[in-house]
C-alpha cells in the first residue's frame, strides 16, 4: 500500500509549468531517488509535497489523508517532513538548541515558557532534551553539541538538518540535495545514517545531483526533465536509459 500518492500534480509560475502533471507513489519504508537537470522541477515538486507551494492542480495523499491543501506543519504532524537544499539552521543557536527549536510548535512558541513552568512541562522539556541528545549521538554530532550551528561545515549542517526533522518522528523524509557542498567522507556518513533510518522503517525521497551516490542509496529512481517524469525504475536501468543520457546532454551519467 502507498504511503504517499502524488496524482497529476501541476505547479506553474505565470504560464510556465515547473511541474507538469507529475504522478508518483512511495511505499512505506521505500527509498526513492529523484534526479534531473537544473530547473527540471525537482524542488518545486518537493515544495508541493511538503506544502510550501501547494499544487495548482492534482492531488497529494499521505497515509490515507488528502493533504493537497494542508499546511506544512500539519503534514509534519502526520509524519511527512522535508529538509532544504540550503540548510536552514539557526546560526546563532547551538547544535542541540537547533534540535530543540525543531520540536517547538509551528508558531515558534517555546515548549516551556518561563512563566508557566509546571512540573509536567519541565519533565517534557527534559524528555525533549534527552531525545535531541540521542539523535545527536546517532548522527555522530555529540562532539559539536554546544557549538553554534553557523560555524559547522556544509556536511555537518546537512546532518543537523536531518536531526531537526528526526525530532518530529517522521514516517517519510524528503531530503533536498543532502550531498551538495559536502565532502566525500561526510557523503558516506550521511548515506549510512539514511540507510539505518530507512532500515528502521522511515521512507525517503532524495533529490540529488550526485548520481553515483543517489544510485547506490535508492531502491528506485525517477529522472525529471522539464517538469515531467522522463524515466522511472531500477536506478541502474534508469541511468542507462538513452532518454536520460540525452537529457544530460549526451554525457555519461
Ligand atoms: N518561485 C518561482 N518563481 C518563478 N519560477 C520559479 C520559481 N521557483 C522555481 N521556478 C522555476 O521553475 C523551474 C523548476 O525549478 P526547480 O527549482 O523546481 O528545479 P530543480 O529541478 O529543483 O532545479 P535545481 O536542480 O537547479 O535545483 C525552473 O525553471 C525555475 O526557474
Amino acid at each position: 500500500m502507498s504511503l504517499l500518492k502524488v496524482e497529476a500534480v501541476t505547479r506553474q509560475f505565470g504560464g510556465f509549468k515547473a511541474v507538469d502533471e507529475v504522478s508518483l507513489q512511495l511505499a512505506s519504508g521505500e527509498l526513492l531517488g529523484i534526479a534531473g537537470t537544473n530547473g527540471a522541477g525537482k524542488s518545486t515538486l518537493f515544495a508541493a509535497i511538503a506544502g510550501q507551494q501547494p499544487p495548482d492542480a492534482g492531488q497529494i495523499r499521505f497515509a490515507e489523508h488528502d493533504i493537497t491543501r494542508l499546511a506544512p506543519h500539519r503534514r509534519a504532524r502526520l509524519g511527512l517532513v522535508r529538509t532544504f537544499q540550503i540548510p536552514r539552521e539557526f546560526k546563532s543557536l547551538t547544535v542541540h538548541e537547533n534540535l530543540l527549536a525543531a520540536a517547538a510548535n509551528p508558531q515558534g512558541e517555546r515548549l516551556f515558557n518561563a512563566f508557566v513552568q509546571t512540573r509536567s512541562l519541565r519533565e517534557h522539556e527534559a524528555q525533549i532534551a534527552a531525545k535531541a541528545d540521542g539523535i545527536l549521538q546517532f548522527l555522530n554530532l555529540a562532539r559539536v553539541r554546544d557549538v553554534k550551528a553557523g560555524g559547522l561545515s556544509g556536511g555537518q549542517k546537512k546532518l543537523v538538518e536531518l536531526g531537526r526533522v528526526l525530532m518530529l518522528d517522521p514516517r517519510c523524509i524528503l531530503l533536498d540535495e543532502p550531498f551538495a557542498g559536502v565532502n566525500p567522507v561526510l557523503i558516506e556518513e550521511i548515506c549510512e545514517r539514511v540507510r539505518e533510518l530507512n532500515a528502521r522503517g522511515i521512507a525517503f525521497i532524495v533529490i540529488e545531483h550526485h548520481l553515483q551516490a543517489l544510485k547506490s542509496l535508492s531502491n528506485r529512481m525517477i529522472v525529471m526533465d522539464r517538469g515531467r517524469i522522463l524515466a522511472e525504475g531500477d536506478p541502474h536501468r534508469v541511468l542507462d536509459d538513452p532518454r536520460v543520457q540525452e537529457a544530460y546532454m549526451g554525457g555519461v551519467v
